[in-house]
C-alpha cells in the first residue's frame, strides 16, 4: 500500500510522496524530484498555504457524496469557494509570468536525423560533452528564411533590442549572448527567463528568427546537491545534457517547443528555447474553468501531433500535463451569446469567444509540448533496436516499446478529460486511495458536469484511459479517432467538416498576430494558487509518477533481468533520504490534522 504525505510549496505546485514498502525506488525517486522540486522554491510562494482550504472541504462545500466516487469536481466547480478564492496572496512571479511576451518561429525543420541520444550523452565529449552545443543552422530550412524575413519586418520599431531588463539578474553575468529581460516560471533547478538575443553577440543572427526566447537556467550548485552522497551513474550534467539532447532530437515539430541554443558557465546550464509568449495551458483551464469540446479538441489535437512527432523517433515524454503545454494566444473573439452549462455559474464563468477551426479559440493558438527533462529514448530509429538492449531482440521486447509509449497515451487521456471538465480524472486526498484508483483506471463521467459532455468525447477519454497498454488507444489511434476529427461549430452551421491539422494552425492565423505585445497578455494569475489548483497538478505529478514506475517496471525482462537500463532512482540521481518525510512541514498531513482525520503514517516516514 502507498502512504503519502505531501507539501505544497513554490510554484503552486504540489507534491506528493508516495511511500511503499513493496514498490521499488523509481516512483520513490520522481516523487523526491517533485518534492526536492518544492524545497527548492522561496518560503514566500508558499503563503498561499496557510489561505487554504483542503481539497475535500472545498468539495464537501460545493457539493457531495458524487465526488467521492473519483473526483475532486466539488473542489474545482465554478461555483465553489474556490472561484472566489482571495488572490490578495499572489506573489511577484505570478505576474511576471504573464506579462511574456514573444515570438513564436513556428520552425518548419526538415531534419529527420535521429541520434541515439542516450548513447550521445553516454559518450559525453563527443558531441554533447562540450560546453556548448550551438544551433545547427542546416537544421533552419527554407520556412526559417522566410519567417526570418517576416519578423525582421515586424520587428521594425526595435523595442525588443532595447527593452530593459526587470532587474538585474545574477545569472546574466555568466551569459553573454542573450539579455535575460523577465522571470517567467520556475522549475525544480531552474528559473526560466524572457530574453532577447543580443545584436552584437556571437548569436545575432538568432534574432532574425527568434526576436525573443525562453532561456531555462539550471544552477549547477543547486543540482550537483541533489546528486551529493547519490549512487548514481549519471552525473547532473549527463542529465542536463541529455534533456538538451532529447529537446534538439524532437523539437523539428511544429508542436515542440523549438530548440535553440546551449550554453554551459562555471556555475549554470542555460537551455535557450522558443518563447511561448501565452504560458502554460494549465493556467487556461484555471482561467475559463474549462474548454468547450472545440477547444478541447484544438489543444488536444496539437498535443497528439508533438507526441506522434516524439514517438516516431522513438521518445517516450512521460510528463505530459497541462503546465508542460505551452501556447502562443491569438485574439479573443467575444461571444454574442456565451454558451453555458448547467453546471456553471454565470457570475464567474468566463466567455472562452468565438472558436475558429484552424485558429483557436479563447486567446488560445498554436499549442506546444515542452520540458523534456524525464523523457526517454525508447527505441533507436538509427540501430532498429530498443534502448540499452543489445543482442536483445526478442518479440516480447520489441512489444514492450511499443507499449512503454502508452504511458504517454494515458497522459493525453488526463488532459483530455481534464480539459473537457476542469478536474483531473483521478483524485483524492489519501494517496494510496488515489494511487489505487490510477492503478485500477477508476474514473467517471462526475455529474453534473460531465452531462453536456458528448458520448464521442467520453469514448476517447475511455479509450486513453484504458488500464491495459495493449488495448489503450496508441497515437495513431487516437489522432484517427471520429471525435477529434470533427468540429461542433462547423456542424451546428451545416459547414462541411474540415479536418484541423497543426499545420492550418499556423498558416492559417493572420501572419500579424504572431507579433506580441507582452503587456497584451497580462492577465490574472491569482487562481493559479489556488487550492484546486494546487490539487490539480498534485494529481497530474502522481499520476505521472506511477505511470513512468509501471512503464518501467515492464521494460524489465521477464526473467528479471533489466534491459541494460539504469534504475529510474540512478538515473535521476535523487538521494535517498530526501524521501525522508518532514511532517510537520507537509500541507497534506497538516491538513488532515486539520481536519482531525488520523492518518496513517509507516515508521520509516517518521523523522
Ligand atoms: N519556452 C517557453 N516559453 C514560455 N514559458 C516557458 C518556456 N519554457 C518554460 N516556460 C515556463 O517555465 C516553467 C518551467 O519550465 P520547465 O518545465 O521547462 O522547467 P523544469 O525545471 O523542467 O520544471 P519541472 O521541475 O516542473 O520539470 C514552465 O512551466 C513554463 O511556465
Amino acid at each position: 500500500m502507498l502512504k503519502v504525505c505531501g507539501k505544497t510549496e513554490g510554484k503552486g505546485a504540489g507534491s506528493v510522496r508516495v511511500h511503499n514498502e513493496s514498490t521499488n525506488h523509481s516512483v520513490r525517486a520522481q516523487i523526491k524530484k517533485l518534492f526536492k522540486k518544492k524545497q527548492a522554491l522561496p518560503a514566500e510562494k508558499f503563503v498561499a498555504e496557510e489561505r487554504q482550504t483542503t481539497a475535500t472541504e472545498l468539495l464537501d462545500a460545493s457539493k457531495a457524496g458524487a465526488a467521492a466516487a473519483s473526483g475532486m469536481a466539488g473542489s474545482l466547480e465554478p461555483s465553489s469557494p474556490l472561484y472566489n478564492w482571495d488572490s490578495s496572496t499572489k506573489d511577484g512571479m505570478v505576474s511576471s509570468q504573464s506579462e511574456r511576451s514573444g515570438q513564436s518561429a513556428l520552425n518548419d525543420r526538415s531534419d529527420t536525423r535521429v541520434p541515439d541520444v542516450v548513447s550521445e550523452v553516454a559518450a559525453t565529449g563527443v558531441q554533447l560533452g562540450q560546453a556548448k552545443i550551438p544551433i545547427d543552422p542546416s537544421v533552419h530550412g527554407d520556412a526559417d528564411v522566410v519567417d526570418l524575413v517576416s519578423v525582421d519586418a515586424e520587428s521594425s520599431d526595435g523595442s525588443a533590442y532595447d527593452e530593459e531588463p526587470e532587474e538585474e539578474f545574477d545569472e546574466q553575468l555568466e551569459l553573454e549572448d542573450f539579455k535575460l529581460i523577465s522571470r517567467i516560471g520556475e522549475g525544480a533547478f531552474s528559473r526560466v527567463y524572457r530574453a532577447i538575443p543580443q545584436p552584437n553577440s556571437s548569436k545575432s543572427y538568432l534574432y532574425r528568427t527568434f526576436q525573443q526566447v525562453a532561456v531555462k537556467v539550471i544552477n549547477k550548485q543547486q543540482l550537483d546537491s541533489s546528486h551529493k552522497d547519490s549512487k548514481s551513474k549519471a552525473t547532473s550534467k549527463e542529465q542536463v545534457l541529455k534533456e538538451v539532447a532529447i529537446h534538439r532530437t524532437v523539437s523539428a515539430s511544429e508542436n515542440v517547443v523549438s530548440f535553440v541554443d546551449f550554453h554551459e558557465s562555471p556555475n549554470y546550464y542555460f537551455i535557450v528555447q522558443e518563447l511561448l509568449a501565452g504560458g502554460e495551458i494549465f493556467g487556461e483551464i484555471v482561467r475559463l474553468t474549462y474548454f468547450s469540446e472545440d477547444l478541447s479538441r484544438h489543444v488536444i489535437r496539437q498535443l497528439a501531433l508533438a507526441v506522434k512527432h516524439m514517438h516516431a523517433l522513438g521518445i517516450v515524454h512521460r510528463d505530459i500535463k497541462p503546465e508542460n503545454l505551452l501556447f502562443e494566444p491569438v485574439d479573443f473573439i467575444p461571444s454574442t451569446t456565451p454558451v453555458l452549462r448547467k453546471s456553471d455559474d454565470p457570475r464567474s464563468k468566463q466567455d472562452e469567444g468565438v472558436f475558429r477551426p484552424g485558429v483557436g479559440g479563447g486567446g488560445i493558438g498554436v499549442v506546444k509540448l515542452a520540458d523534456f527533462g524525464l523523457s526517454k529514448q525508447i527505441y533507436s530509429t538509427n540501430t532498429k533496436t530498443p534502448c540499452g538492449t543489445v543482442g536483445y531482440t526478442a518479440p516480447e521486447v520489441v512489444k514492450d516499446e511499443r507499449y512503454s509509449m502508452k504511458v504517454d497515451m494515458w497522459g493525453i487521456g488526463c488532459v483530455l478529460y481534464t480539459v473537457l471538465c476542469g478536474f483531473p480524472p483521478f483524485y483524492d486526498e489519501k494517496i494510496d486511495v488515489l494511487t489505487e484508483k490510477i492503478s485500477k483506471g477508476e474514473f467517471t463521467f462526475l455529474r453534473p458536469w460531465w452531462d453536456e459532455i458528448s458520448e464521442g468525447a467520453r469514448n476517447a477519454v475511455r479509450n486513453l484511459l484504458e488500464v491495459d497498454p495493449a488495448k489503450r488507444y496508441d497515437i495513431d489511434q487516437f489522432l484517427a479517432d471520429p471525435w477529434l476529427n470533427q468540429y461542433d461549430c462547423l456542424r451546428s452551421q451545416g459547414l462541411k467538416h474540415r479536418n484541423e491539422s497543426s499545420e492550418n494552425v499556423h498558416t492559417r492565423a493572420p501572419k500579424k498576430k504572431r507579433k506580441h505585445n507582452h503587456l497584451a497578455f497580462k492577465r490574472d494569475s491569482s487562481l493559479l494558487y489556488s487550492p484546486a489548483a494546487v490539487a490539480m497538478r498534485d494529481a497530474f505529478e502522481v499520476n505521472n509518477a506511477l505511470k513512468r514506475e509501471e512503464e518501467s517496471k515492464r521494460r524489465t525482462a521477464p526473467a528479471g533481468v533489466n534491459l541494460g537500463l539504469l534504475p529510474e532512482d540512478e538515473e535521476m540521481g535523487l538521494e535517498n533520504d530526501m524521501f525522508q518525510l518532514r511532517l510537520n512541514s507537509s500541507t497534506i498531513i497538516k491538513r488532515r490534522k486539520n481536519k482531525d482525520d488520523p492518518i496513517e503514517v509507516p515508521p520509516t516516514l517518521v523523522e
